[in-house]
């Protein structure tokens, strides 16, 4: 299995990687690896093993709930440290994988801030990490370029760029390739490390610091967690305490309930919040799936306005401006639809009133998926946010309760929405599996937290065998004959020699089992992950 041993002998490769990427695992790189590694691995894997836990309990009936013993924190006077100059107006985030044309086209795009993505839009191809770990480093230090032979076009930056932001993949992630003492080093520790160890001092030069969003947090726990290693890492790098700054994603139901706990445990470095809306449907529905008569209706009948979103968007509003910190909204999964202007203005129209909803409701930025859409949503946020945010809205008005954040929406459950989540789920994992983690489906962005909400809506239907609009009731046999039916779209879209070629092979029994297994897989790109 392993195959090249550095310089500690701790440290190896398996035998799939070809190229060691000598410029970015330098044997620096690779020792700060190690220390972090050996310092916080273990407490990781308690904190993976406390969520199961968690689960154990909601499975028998219980809910998230405000922590009985945090209530200080909530209730007390304090706010984060300030937020630096280069962060203070996040109007536009443009968010991408970290492809070179798309960082260079991400950085260019008009956008006040770039979030370039190791987690949901990247397929976490060994090649990908790596080269995306590269095409960071040389946008740092400005020298990134990008040539596109069938277009003949050359890529640079612009003069004025976005502030860079890197989301390392999620805490529940490995990467697999890069073993310490035989165990898999944490994917988060992996993506974090390399980053900032390359990057921090020209960062500096360039009047910027190393920024992160941090995804998919369960519990405060994991917030003092990803706080002691970047305290750790300022120590180890000789930066200024406080240096590296973070914006986290609330995506989790449970993170809901531990707004001010997660602010407060990483007050010396937080900056923000922000609603990753699409994982945090996928969280709702996967941690109260063994509830009794808990069901949520098709995909596109679960919008910001369904009154539990409603609830957790502006619980996040006002308890960042209450700490002095950002509130960034969400995305918006429309993008610019080619060769159909009727159609593409409807696009553009839904977008436009997502982001006049989260503007007027107090948020100080919100996300795009594609450099078209920067001018409107930037529009829209300069009509009604006249200063760099608006830390001063202060949404007092806001009362949000327990019941709030966790009431069911109302909708029906059609056999389009599960043609629907069948469909786009398998035309999803097999692109991820050729190495491509997000992808235009019927004009909307898909990446892995949309297909997750796909795959995770069958399990659940599946499990309550629930009853449709039509009046009949979803059991197995109507699952196979809807399965196999739309097995024939799939292969007719993606046309047959593709389909029958492994990666959709692979994504058909992906998804399979993930849908009809007994047991529920926690994430859908660790199944998968040992197929890439
Ligand atoms: C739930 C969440 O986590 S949301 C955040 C994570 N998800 C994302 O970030 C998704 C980001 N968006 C994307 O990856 C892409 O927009 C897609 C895959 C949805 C569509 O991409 P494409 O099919 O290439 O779109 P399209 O053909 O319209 O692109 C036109 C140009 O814009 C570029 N582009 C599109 N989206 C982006 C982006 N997000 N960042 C940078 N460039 C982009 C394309 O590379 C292309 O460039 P080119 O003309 O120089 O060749
Ligand atoms: O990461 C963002 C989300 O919506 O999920
Ligand atoms: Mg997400």
């Amino acid at each position: 299995m392993e195959t090249q041993t550095n310089l500690s002998q701790k440290i190896s490769f398996t035998k799939e990687v070809k190229n060691y990427h000598p410029e970015i695992l330098t044997d620096g790189a690779l020792t700060f690896l190690e220390a972090l590694h050996n310092r916080f691995d273990e407490r990781r894997l308690e904190l993976l093993r406390n969520r199961e836990q968690q689960q154990q309990l909601f499975d028998l009936e219980t809910y998230p709930a405000f922590p009985e013993n945090t209530k200080e924190i909530r209730n007390s006077e304090w706010c984060a440290a300030p937020i630096p100059a280069d962060l203070q107006d996040r109007r536009v985030e443009i968010t991408g994988p970290v492809d070179r044309k798309m960082v260079i086209n991400a950085l260019n795009s008009g956008a006040k801030t770039f979030m370039a993505d190791f987690e949901d839009s990247n397929a976490p191809l060994w090649e990908n990490c790596l080269q995306g770990q590269k095409n960071l480093k040389d946008a740092v230090n400005k020298t990134i370029s990008f040539y596109n032979p069938k277009k003949d076009k050359t890529y640079q930056l612009n003069e004025e760029i976005a502030t860079l932001i890197v989301r390392p993949r999620g805490l529940h992630l490995n990467e697999k390739h890069l073993l310490i003492e035989g165990k898999e080093i944490s994917a988060s520790i992996f993506d974090f490390a390399l980053y900032v160890f390359h990057n921090n001092e020209r960062l500096k030069e360039n009047g910027t610091a190393p920024y992160y969003y941090i995804p998919k947090l369960e519990h405060f726990t994991e917030a003092i967690w990803w706080n002691d290693v970047i305290d750790f890492t300022e120590e180890y790098l000789g930066l200024e305490h406080a240096t590296i700054k973070v914006t986290v994603l609330v995506e989790t139901i449970t993170a809901s309930f531990q707004l001010d706990e997660i602010i407060y445990a990483l007050k010396e470095h937080i900056v923000g919040l922000n609603c990753g809306r699409w994982d945090y449907i996928f969280s709702y529905i996967k941690k109260l799936r063994n509830h009794k008569d808990f069901v949520v209706p098709d995909r596109a009948q679960v919008t910001m306005t369904s009154p539990f979103m409603d609830a957790y968007s502006k619980r996040v509003i006002q308890r960042c401006h209450k700490r002095n910190i950002l509130a960034i909204g969400g995305m918006a999964a429309q993008i610019p639809i080619k060769n159909d202007e009727e159609r593409n203005n409807q696009a553009f129209a839904k977008v436009k009133v997502d982001k006049e909803r989260e503007v007027k409701n107090g948020h100080d930025g919100t996300w795009v998926a594609h450099p078209g859409l920067v001018p409107l949503a930037m529009q829209v946020f300069d009509m009604h946010m006249p200063e760099a945010n608006q830390l001063d809205v202060k949404r007092n008005d806001v009362i949000v309760t327990e019941e709030n954040l966790l009431e069911i929406p109302q909708g029906t459950i059609t056999e389009r929405g599960i043609r629907e989540n069948i469909n786009v789920g398998i035309h999803y994992i097999a692109t991820w599996l050729g190495g491509n983690g997000a992808v235009a489906l019927y004009d909307l962005m898909e990446d892995a937290a949309t297909a997750e909400i796909s795959r995770t809506q069958i399990w659940q239907w599946l499990k309550n065998e629930v009853k449709l609009d039509n009046g009949l009731r979803l059991n197995s046999n109507m699952f196979h004959m809807l399965f196999e039916d739309e097995l024939k779209t799939v292969e007719k879209q993606a046309g047959t020699d593709l389909f029958n070629g492994k990666n959709y092979q692979n994504a058909v029994q992906i998804f399979y089992k993930l849908v009809t297994d007994e047991r529920f897989e926690e994430f859908l790109t660790t199944q998968a992950y040992r197929y890439l």
